[in-house]
C-alpha cells in the first residue's frame, strides 16, 4: 500500500531480526579482532566490536521537511544512524523531536525530503520488513488498554511471527524475561489500561526488547521513570548498542544523555542545529542559546552536570 506525501499512518512500528554481531568489553581484545571489519571504540572505555552484515540497519534521513498547516516543524532535517550508534536527541519543547522519530519511522511521510532504510526509500519498503528493522517507543501511551501487559509485549513478536499467530511457548518465556529485566514481570496479567505512566513505558519498552529490531527509536523513553528504572531501561539500551544495534532516544536530561549517548543531534525550530559526539556538542553557549536559559556545566562524580544559573 503506498501513502500520499505527508499522509499521517498513525499506529507506531513494532519489529525483528537476529544480530549478526559480537561485543568484547575491556582491554586486550583489539589484536584478535582487528580483521572484523567495523570496530567501535565506545564510551568509558568499552570496546564493542561488531560485524557489518546486511542485517544490521543503517537508517538516513535526506533533508527532510513538514509542516502542520502553517507551521513549519522540520526544515532540511538530515542525519544517518549507523550500527552501533547510540543518539540523543534533544531540544526544547515544540522544537520538533516527536515528528522527526514519527517521520523516521515511517508513521509520518515527510513533506520534502526523504527517509531511506539500508538505502532504500522508507516509503517504498513494506511496513512488515519495516518493523523488523526498526521499533518505537511512542511518546503517547498507545492504544493498548484491551490487552494485558503481557500481550502487548507479545506484540513484538507480530513482525515476525504474523498478528494473528497464536504466542508459541517460546515466544511467550522471552517476552517474560525482557519484562522480568524491566521489572515488570509481576504485572503481566494487569490489564494495559491500568498500569501507571511508568509502569506501561517499561511494558513497551520490552515489547520493543523483544522485537530484535536492529534500530530503536525512542521518545522520551525515560519520561515517567524513577531513577533506578531510568538507569535500568538505559543500561539495557546501551547492551543493545553494544551488540550492533542503534538507538536514537528522546531526552530531557541532559546528565542522562551525557553518561549513556556518544552522540547528540540538537534541534532547534525544526533544525537540526548541531550533530556530533556528545562531550564536545553539549557546550554551555549552545545549550543556553537553544533552551533560552543561561546553563552552566559542571562535573559530580566524575559525570557531567547542567545547572541553570
Ligand atoms: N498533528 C499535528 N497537527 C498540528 N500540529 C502538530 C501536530 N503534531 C505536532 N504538531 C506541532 O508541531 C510542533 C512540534 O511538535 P513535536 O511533538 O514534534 O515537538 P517535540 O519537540 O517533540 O516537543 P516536546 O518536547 O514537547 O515533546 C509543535 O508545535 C506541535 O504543536
Amino acid at each position: 500500500m503506498q501513502f500520499k506525501s505527508g499522509e499521517d499512518r498513525g499506529g507506531d512500528a513494532s519489529p525483528s531480526v537476529p544480530l549478526h554481531s559480537a561485543s568484547l568489553h575491556g582491554k586486550g581484545v583489539l589484536s584478535s579482532v582487528l580483521s572484523i571489519p567495523r570496530l567501535r571504540l565506545g564510551r568509558r572505555g568499552r570496546c564493542c566490536v561488531y560485524i557489518r552484515s546486511s542485517e544490521l540497519t543503517t537508517i538516513t534521513a535526506h533533508n527532510l521537511t513538514h509542516a502542520f498547516g502553517p507551521t513549519e516543524v522540520l526544515r532540511d532535517v538530515s542525519l544517518t544512524i549507523e550500527p552501533g550508534e547510540s543518539v540523543a536527541l534533544v531540544g526544547p519543547n515544540g522544537a520538533g523531536k516527536t515528528t522527526l522519530m514519527r517521520t523516521l519511522a515511517g508513521l509520518l511521510d515527510p513533506q520534502g525530503g526523504r527517509v531511506e532504510l539500508d538505502g532504500e526509500d522508507l516509503q517504498h519498503v513494506d511496513r512488515r520488513q519495516v518493523a523488523r528493522k526498526l521499533s518505537v517507543v511512542p511518546q503517547a501511551r498507545p492504544q493498548v488498554f484491551e490487552f494485558s501487559a503481557l500481550e502487548v509485549v507479545l506484540m513484538g513478536f507480530h513482525a515476525r511471527s504474523g498478528r494473528f499467530s497464536l504466542p508459541s511457548k517460546d515466544q511467550k518465556t522471552r517476552a517474560l524475561q525482557a519484562m522480568e529485566r524491566l521489572e515488570v514481570a509481576h504485572l503481566a496479567e494487569r490489564a494495559a489500561s491500568v498500569l501507571s505512566g511508568g509502569e506501561l513505558q517499561r511494558v513497551l519498552m520490552a515489547r520493543t526488547m523483544v522485537t530484535e529490531a536492529d534500530t530503536w527509536l525512542l521518545d522520551e523513553p525515560t519520561a515517567s521513570l524513577d531513577l533506578r528504572h531510568q538507569v535500568a531501561l538505559l543500561d539495557r539500551v546501551s547492551e543493545h548498542c553494544a551488540e550492533g544495534g542503534s538507538a536514537l532516544a528522546v531526552l530531557h536530561d541532559l546528565a542522562l544523555v551525557d553518561r549513556y549517548f556518544d552522540r547528540v543531534v540538537v534541534l532547534d525550530a525544526g533544525r537540526a542545529v548541531a550533530d556530533g559526539p556528545t562531550a564536545s556538542t553539549l557546550t554551555e553557549s549552545l545549550l543556553s542559546e537553544v533552551f533560552e536559559v543561561p546553563l552552566r556545566g559542571g562535573t559530580v562524580a566524575g559525570r557531567k552536570v547542567w545547572v541553570v544559573e
